[in-house]
């Protein structure tokens, strides 16, 4: 097999504490629990492990992926590596989802929906009221966006088109430099991304359970095409979890349970 010409991490946040609430998160900014940050170290020492040193990184403007970010790079011993941040990478926003016991929601208003809301690529939740104590677009971190670039929902559909312009202009030059690069992220900008990578169909990807804090390697050719690797979880078929394999499974599997009633 030929080598890679660049190697590609993503990592969702560890554990946080919404996730912990069971609460829609979307662009709210909530911290890691303290298994999140235990999960943040972990991947960290997968990376030494592995021998993957970045030249590189990326990461939202939320603090459970920077917290992430920076306690995995402690521990793999690489704080000097460069970090880009861009409110390009935050998760999903929930729109009025936000802020809602998953759980109740369901209750409220049947699995269908929930699953909808969550999981379709076109259907976004009710939106935000800029009134609302989630509307983002007051938060000094968002000033220098464009009054239409805030959203007051999303559904995957758009955050694939508000994730890809950040992925054209800073990660594929990094890439085709040949750069090893880490992206630390959310379940939903991971999804966007992975689902143009792997060219997964809109079908296929409400199927995509990413757990938290565990690093996913791709191999990538000169053309950034994904290169096969032994190991992969479907519908993922190039991209490699490091760690133990049951475990990447039983935490995907509890990403798709958190609204089971
Ligand atoms: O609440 C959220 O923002 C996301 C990720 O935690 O949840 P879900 O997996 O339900 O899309």
């Amino acid at each position: 097999m030929s080598t890679p010409h660049a190697t590609l991490v993503f990592m969702r946040h560890g554990e946080s504490e919404w996730n912990v609430a069971n609460k829609f998160t979307g662009w709210h900014d909530v911290d890691l629990s303290s298994k999140g940050i235990m999960e943040a170290k972990i991947a960290g020492g997968l990376f030494k492990q592995e021998g993957l040193a970045f030249d590189i990184c990326y990461t939202s403007y939320l603090k459970r992926a920077i917290k992430t970010l920076h306690l995995a790079l402690e521990e793999a011993d690489q704080m000097y590596a460069p970090v880009v941040k861009s409110w390009r990478l935050n998760e999903r926003m929930y729109g009025a989802l936000t802020g809602l016991d998953k759980k109740e929601t369901v209750v409220k208003h049947g699995a269908e929906q929930v699953q909808v809301w969550r999981r379709s690529f076109d259907i976004p939740p009710p939106p935000l009221t800029k009134d609302s104590e989630y509307f983002p677009g007051n938060e000094r971190k968002y000033k220098d966006l464009k009054e239409s670039e805030v959203p007051l929902t999303e559904c995957l559909k758009d955050t694939v088109e508000r994730v890809l312009p950040f992925w054209e202009s800073d990660i594929v030059p990094a890439l085709k430099e040949g750069k090893t690069v880490l992206v630390a992220a959310h379940g939903n900008s991971m999804r966007a991304i992975l689902k143009h990578l792997e060219g997964i169909s809109e079908e296929v990807i409400p199927g995509l359970e990413i757990p938290t804090g565990t690093p996913l390697v791709y191999k990538l050719d000169k053309d950034l095409k994904p290169m096969p690797q032994e190991g992969c979880f479907e519908p993922l078929t190039m991209g490699r979890y490091l760690g133990d394999a049951a475990t990447v499974q039983a935490a995907a599997e509890a990403v798709k349970n958190q609204t089971k009633v």
